[in-house]
Formats: C-alpha cells, sequence, structure tokens
C-alpha cells in the first residue's frame, strides 16, 4: 500500500488529493448508511485521522450533522491541513452521541498496542449501540498480519481504502469487520502479487468441444467410499468433461453418470488423464502411501487433500512436479505438513508462504480465512459461509479445484476458482446444508460465472 501511494505519489499527486479521494469517497458510503442521521467520527493522531475530518468534512457540506471526537491534535502534515480544513468545533473526549460512528482512530499506520484515551473510546464503541464503521482497518487492528493490538468492536461496515490489505482476508481480523467495500482512489495495483481474488468468470464449453478436451479427471479413491463420491459429484457439475473414479472396490450407489474403473493401474496409466486427485477417503496406510507415490510419479496435474496431506513428506515430494501440484489442507493438515517439511511460523499466512517457498506447491489452505498461496502470488478471499463448517464439504471442494484443474491445467487458476464455485455454491444451498447438498448446488454456482 506504501509503495502504491508512493508511486501515485512521485507521478504527481499529491497525499492530499489521496486523502481528499479517500475520506470523499467512504463518505458517499457514509451518507448512504447513516440516510439523515446524525454521525459521530472519531479520528485519530495519524492520516487515518485525517481522512476522518475529510469525512466530516463532506458529511457537513452535505448537510449532515457531525460531531468529531479526537483525543490527540493531528501529528502529520496532511492531516493538520484536513483539520484546518473542517471549521467545525472537534471535542477531545466525549460521549457517542449520534447512531451512527465512523472510526478513525488508526489505519495501517498501527504500531503498538492501544492504550489510553484511544483504548476508551474503542471499549465505549463495543458496548454502544450504534452502526459501526471502520475506516481502512478496525482501529485496533494491525493491517499486515490481522492481529489484535486494542479493543475490537463488532463492525457493520469496513471501508478499506485504496487498496485492500492482508488483515481484511484472515481472521480474527475479518470476523469484525462487518461489511467489506473497497475506495478506490486511483491506486495503479498492478504487478503487487498480494491481493484480495478477484470474482471469476467463466465460458460455455469451446463449440469444438469434447469430454476428453474439457478434461478428464481421474480420482484414486480409497478404502473409505463417501468422501471421493462427494468429490466426484461436485467434480462432474464444475467444468471437467469426463470424471472417472478409480477404485478395486464395488461402488453399487455410484451414479450412472459416474465412470468406475476397477483396474487403477490401468486407468492411472491412461495418457488422456488430464488431472489426478488423491487423498479424500483415503487411509493413511502402506497402500494408501504407495497409492500417493504412484500419483506423483504420474507428473501430471493434481490436487492432494485429506489423507494425502499427512502422507506427504519431503521423500515423496522428490521426483514429483511440485508445479502442477495443489494440496489444499484445513488447519491441522497444515499443521502436519508443516511438521513434515520443518516448517514453523507464528500467523497462518506465514506458514502458508514459507510452506510454499520450501515445497515450490500451490497451497490452498481452507478454512474461514482461506489463503492461497502459489509462485509469487498470494490471495485471500472473501468470507465464505459458516454453514461450509460441516464434514464432507471439504472433499466437495477438493472435487471442484481438481475439475478445474483437469479443464486448464493451471493450479493457482484452479484453486481461485475452486474457491469461489464452492462458496457460491454455499451461498445457494445455505442455510443447513449437507455436502451432498453443496455438491449439486456447484450446478447453480457455475450458472452464475457464466
Ligand atoms: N499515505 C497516503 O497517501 C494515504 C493514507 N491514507 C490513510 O492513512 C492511514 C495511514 O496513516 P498513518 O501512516 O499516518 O497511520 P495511522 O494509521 O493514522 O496511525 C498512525 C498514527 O498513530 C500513532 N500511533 C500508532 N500506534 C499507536 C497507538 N497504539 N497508540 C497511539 N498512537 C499510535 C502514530 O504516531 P506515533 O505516536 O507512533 O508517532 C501515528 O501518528 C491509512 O490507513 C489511511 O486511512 C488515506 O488517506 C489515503 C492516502
Ligand atoms: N466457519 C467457516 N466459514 C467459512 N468456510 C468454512 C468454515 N468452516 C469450514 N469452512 C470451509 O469448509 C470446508 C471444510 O473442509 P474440511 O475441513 O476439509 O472438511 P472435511 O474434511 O470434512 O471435508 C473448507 O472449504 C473450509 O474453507
Ligand atoms: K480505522
Amino acid at each position: 500500500m506504501r509503495a502504491a501511494e508512493r508511486a501515485a505519489m512521485d507521478a504527481g499527486t499529491s497525499e492530499w488529493e489521496l486523502m481528499q479521494r479517500a475520506g470523499e469517497g467512504a463518505a458517499q458510503w457514509i451518507a448512504r448508511v447513516a440516510a439523515g442521521r446524525p454521525v459521530t467520527v472519531l479520528c485519530g493522531p495519524g492520516n487515518n485521522g485525517g481522512d476522518g475530518y475529510v469525512i466530516a468534512d463532506t458529511l457537513s457540506k452535505k448537510g449532515y450533522q457531525v460531531q468529531v471526537i479526537a483525543p490527540r491534535e493531528p501529528g502529520t502534515a496532511t492531516a493538520q491541513l484536513a483539520r484546518a480544513h473542517f471549521a467545525v468545533e472537534v471535542e477531545a473526549e466525549g460521549q457517542l452521541r449520534n447512531p451512527v460512528v465512523v472510526d478513525c482512530l488508526f489505519g495501517y499506520g498501527l504500531a503498538r498496542q492501544v492504550e489510553g484515551k484511544f483504548k476508551d473510546l474503542l471499549k465505549k464503541l463495543s458496548i454502544n449501540h450504534c452502526y459501526k464503521i471502520a475506516i481502512d482497518v478496525p482501529s485496533g487492528i494491525e493491517s499486515d498480519t490481522g492481529s489484535v493490538l486494542g479493543p475490537l468492536p463488532q463492525y457493520d461496515l469496513t471501508l478499506a481504502l485504496g487498496a485492500w490489505k492482508q488483515a481484511h482476508g484472515l481472521m480474527p481480523a475479518t470476523a469484525s469487520m462487518g461489511a467489506r467495500r473497497l475506495v478506490p482512489i486511483g491506486l495503479d495495483l498492478e504487478g503487487f502479487t498480494s491481493t484480495m481474488s478477484a470474482r471469476p468468470s467463466f465460458a460455455a464449453p469451446a463449440p469444438d468441444a469434447h469430454k476428453y478436451r474439457r478434461g478428464l479427471l481421474a480420482i484414486v479413491a480409497g478404502a473409505m467410499p463417501g468422501a471421493s463420491l462427494l468429490a466426484a459429484e461436485a467434480a462432474m457439475l464444475a467444468g471437467a468433461g469426463y470424471v472417472k473414479l478409480l477404485s478395486e472396490h464395488p461402488w453399487p450407489n455410484a451414479p450412472a453418470d459416474l465412470v468406475v474403473a476397477k483396474d487403477v493401474n490401468e486407468a492411472l496409466d491412461d495418457a488422456r488423464n488430464s488431472a489426478l486427485l488423491f487423498g479424500p477417503g483415503a487411509a493413511r496406510d502402506d497402500v494408501a502411501r504407495c497409492r500417493l507415490a504412484q500419483v506423483l510419479e504420474k507428473r501430471k496435474p493434481t490436487v492432494l487433500d485429506a489423507d494425502a496431506l499427512h502422507l506427504l513428506d519431503p521423500d515423496m515430494l522428490e521426483g514429483a512436479d511440485a508445479t502442477k501440484l495443489c494440496i489444499t489442507p484445513h488447519e491441522g493438515e497444515l499443521a502436519k505438513l508443516c511438521d513434515a517439511f520443518g516448517v514453523t511460523a507464528d500467523s497462518k499466512l506465514d506458514r502458508v508462504r514459507l510452506l510454499r517457498d520450501v515445497t515450490g506447491l500451490t497451497v490452498l489452505a481452507k478454512g474461514p480465512d482461506t489463503i492461497l498461496a502459489g509462485g509469487a502470488t498470494t490471495r485471500f478471499f472473501p468470507r465464505g459461509s459458516s454453514w461450509l463448517s460441516v464434514a464432507g464439504t471439504g472433499d466437495v471442494l477438493a472435487g471442484i479445484v481438481a475439475s478445474r484443474l483437469a479443464g486448464h491445467g493451471d493450479p493457482l487458476r484452479a484453486c481461485e476458482e475452486g474457491v469461489w464455485l464452492h462458496q457460491e455454491a454455499a451461498r445457494l444451498a445455505s442455510p443447513a446444508f449437507s455436502a451432498s447438498d453443496l455438491a449439486r448446488a456447484v450446478k447453480p454456482a457455475m450458472a452464475s460465472f457464466l
């Protein structure tokens, strides 16, 4: 963010202009939400506080009644300029009088624990029954790591200025933010690799499509049937032209449109396989270990999930083509992988990035704050439905990602598309669904991206 702002300033836009764009853009959202009701703005000592003065000034000029509380005078030149433009009274302390409160105490400059009057204000805000809006980030949140450095009210709306910060995609910060919206301020963000994922769009199959061109996905099943069946049901609706279940076991309940191949070795050798999926229901025994080695040997675009993530280690990865592989660990599987590959770090974000660096794999670390890291790229995602917290939804995700991978072979793109499809399916299936309901909802979810 600082680099993007510096580039804008080098190109001739002043910090004051950027602040005006930020404050005026945020004020438009606030005016919409306030709908004529009086607004309180809390201003801190830095440029986040500066944004607050611009917001207060803009709202006043629109006819809003505005209360401004600023425990400390502005400390930066630009915030002082913003303060000077705001001609109305500023209170050093006071009660939050209004039904809408805008928090501009600290933005990405928060560097240490929030104390004293600032802490008191955030505490007051926490227990106040007002509509709460955080400007850029909630003021108790460190914007790079999402760690909590002060009281954290539950906000209704968070307006990110110029670009998303990492905290907007990380737990527990993101859970406190309410709806998140971006206020553009004209920054050029091309070339920045750590960003919020943009909603993808898909195309209908090409006019000359046939099932193999659309991708043949081979799902290598294990001893436990349910998981790979869920993955297969989702995969059949997520883009691949042909989904095959490779299993020596009988599958009396397999749907008629799912091909079950009993000779696993032969089916794995099929040169027409576009992608492989292994792990759901695989178990963690020696049979599964051999199967994983066999899958990796094929050097095909592959998704590894669930039990495969417990078996994966540096020896296993030798001889595999890491650039074609993606792994989809939940929190526990991520811990197991970090252990196996000697990765230690405090935050989920650092663990994911380090694991990516050490292994060369594309890592999709799922959960309420899904993080995707592959190559030089890191992606964060809008929050998904918490109804996803039910057994089997991870198998559905693995099936979707593998299906996308079979279509184009790009692990990073497949993961990104997979998360969006999965979340959209959850939205359409909500509230309260089972994993097979979710798998079926992939069909209408596909339609939303066409
Ligand atoms: N630059 C631009 O082009 C644009 C920037 N924009 C906006 O600026 C924001 C970043 O502004 P910023 O860097 O001035 O930092 P900010 O978040 O206001 O807070 C830092 C201030 O607080 C202080 N301080 C820190 N921790 C503290 C604590 N625990 N307890 C008490 N004090 C503490 C620290 O001073 P210190 O006491 O450390 O000297 C400093 O004064 C960004 O989020 C966005 O909203 C937009 O207008 C768009 C254009
Ligand atoms: N609270 C939540 N909010 C959003 N998504 C969630 C939440 N809990 C779980 N999920 C999603 O649900 C899926 C659960 O996967 P996983 O833990 O592997 O389940 P299983 O192994 O039972 O299939 C993941 O895609 C995860 O991102
Ligand atoms: K803030």
